[in-house]
């Protein structure tokens, strides 16, 4: 597979604290990539480089180009949702649909139309009249009218009810995605992305601590489930992370012989939020 985002050595600091910090990074196309850290990771001055929003040292290239020299060309066949208030409230629904036609080669008018039609955003109302959900349902319809090959979307189900984010992310997954796009989402609401990612990158005070395809978390991360005096023999086995259950503990390895862990308790595949919890927790640690 070809990788759309190539970064090496990745570099942006602010007043001389870095936040994005030597960050390597291999997006393969047709991937949907879960970028996931706490506040102040990193993640929106990542995405703001690989737009070519702001500039940063080391090496980048994204769908072939250089995102701050090329930026242009670039968003060409790039769509992306950053902040929501950047729509024009005073504008129509309608009138934002043929600004964005007049703007964008790439952009299809009556497919936006149809994502709209099955939503309760009318074409007559004003931007700033819209509630929070719709204008991000508004703001999903353009970009998915966009016929990007990467599209990059920051916090974009932010301060919205669980029934429309719910929503968001199935119509992305249905009317969107296929698998000629990458799709590229940071959030910190992990739950929510971890059925539709094929890989997770967690990062943290600007560095990326995990990036693996998901497939691949089975076969490195093992959870076991303990109780009673197998929790100290486990525990002096090396571990990521552990957390208290009913009765025991929980706790992940990573890379550990499973026949080591299988007399102590029940394995499974950690889930992506726990995961991050331990990997985050450890590196506050360490
Ligand atoms: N324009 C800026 N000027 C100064 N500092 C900045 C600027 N943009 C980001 N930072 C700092 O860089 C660090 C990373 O911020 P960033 O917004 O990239 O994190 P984030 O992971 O997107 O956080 P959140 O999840 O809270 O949105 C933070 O410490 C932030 O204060």
């Amino acid at each position: 597979m070809t990788d759309i985002i190539k970064a090496r050595g990745l570099f942006r600091a602010f007043a001389g604290v870095p936040a994005v910090d030597h960050v390597d990074l291999d997006i393969p196309a047709g991937a949907v990539v879960g970028l996931i850290g706490p506040n102040g990771a990193g993640k929106t001055t990542l995405l703001r480089a690989l737009l070519g929003l702001t500039p940063a040292q080391g090496e980048l290239s994204v769908l072939g180009r250089q995102p701050v020299r090329e930026h242009a060309r670039l968003m060409e066949e790039v769509s992306f949702i950053a902040d929501t208030a950047v729509l024009p409230r005073w504008m129509r629904v309608d009138q934002l649909l043929d600004a964005v036609n007049g703007l964008h080669p790439r952009f299809d008018r009556a497919l936006a139309e149809t994502f709209l039609a099955a939503t309760d955003v009318a074409p007559a109302r004003r931007v700033g009249e819209l509630s929070k959900g719709m204008t991000v349902q508004l703001h999903l319809a353009l970009v998915m009218a966009i016929d990007a090959r990467l599209l990059i979307l920051d916090e974009p189900t932010l301060g919205l009810d669980i029934l429309f984010r719910r929503r968001f992310f199935e119509q992305l997954l249905n009317d969107y995605f296929d698998e000629q796009r990458t799709i590229l989402i940071s959030t910190h609401q992990v739950e929510e992305v971890e059925n539709i990612l094929t890989h997770v990158v967690f990062m943290d005070h600007g560095r990326i601590v995990l990036n693996r395809p998901l497939a691949e978390l089975e076969s490195s991360f093992v959870e076991l489930h303990c109780v009673g005096d197998a929790v100290a023999r486990a525990e002096s086995i090396p571990h990521v992370g552990k957390r208290s259950i009913l009765g025991g503990k929980a706790i992940i390895y990573e890379d550990v012989e499973r026949h080591l862990l299988t007399p102590l308790g029940d394995c499974r595949t950690p889930s992506v939020s726990d995961l991050f919890v331990a990997k985050l927790s450890r590196e506050v640690r360490s």
